[in-house]
């Protein structure tokens, strides 16, 4: 079964788009899974319905005063045409990252405007599983969510450093274990739905709403 992963994001000066790469990167090391990255201050027509294709969109963009870039906050109110249309994007699993200057820099905030962007479209949220990093006398920076970050990926990019050097790998490393997250869980949702579509009764809804048997014709 192949599923498709989308990264839709935004990048000022290239350290949110570091980012993005890594996601896609882990993503793509997931077998049988498609990864697509559109820069939404660029997108087309063909990008918005490559968006409605996909399985999963990984939302991402840098945290500027606090919030989401000005350039991700006219994409998010651009999706209103999406979620007027029916919801299009329910059921899409869905994820964020963000990048900031500061090790905190209130970039959570910006995660929140992600999750809650996605949850208006009716999505499922995918966070991040790994123990928090950089947190005990033994700690150090390569650990990987040194931020301590659950709700996406976090990363932190020094002021004075372009991307070919911010952010550094830890952090590349836990976006990386977030897009192999996310693909894994596209694929049992894809899965699970083909199942119950494949029931004898051959109705998802009939199952789900418990009047279907749930047994697999196959
Ligand atoms: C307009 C602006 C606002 C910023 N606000 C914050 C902020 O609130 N918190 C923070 O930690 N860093 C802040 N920064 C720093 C950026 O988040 C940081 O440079 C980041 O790496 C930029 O990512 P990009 O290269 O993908 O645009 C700000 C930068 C700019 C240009």
């Amino acid at each position: 079964m192949q599923t498709i992963v989308a990264i839709a994001y935004h990048t000022g000066y290239g350290h949110t788009g570091r980012l993005a790469e890594a996601v896609a990167k882990g993503a793509s090391e997931v077998p049988g899974t498609t990864v697509e990255q559109h820069a939404v201050d660029q997108l087309t027509e063909d990008d918005w319905q490559a968006l409605d294709r996909a399985d999963a969109i990984i939302f991402g963009c840098p945290t500027y005063m606090s919030s989401a870039s000005a350039a991700f906050a006219t994409f998010k109110e651009a999706t209103s045409k999406v979620w007027a249309d029916n919801m299009r994007w329910r059921d899409k699993i869905a994820a964020g990252f963000t990048n900031s200057g500061n090790m905190s820099g209130d970039k959570l905030n910006t995660l929140v405007q992600i999750a809650l962007l996605a949850s208006q479209h009716g999505m499922v949220w995918v966070g991040l599983d790994r123990y928090g990093g950089w947190n005990t006398s033994a700690g150090a920076p390569s650990d990987t969510n040194r931020l301590g970050s659950w709700l996406g990926a976090m990363s932190q990019s020094n002021n004075d450093e372009g991307p070919d050097t911010a952010p550094i790998g830890s952090d590349l490393e836990t976006a990386a274990a977030l897009g192999r997250r996310v693909a894994r869980f596209t694929k049992l949702h894809r899965a699970g739905d083909t199942y119950l579509s494949g029931t004898e009764d051959g109705s998802r809804d009939a199952v789900l709403s418990g009047s279907g048997t749930g047994e697999c014709a196959g």
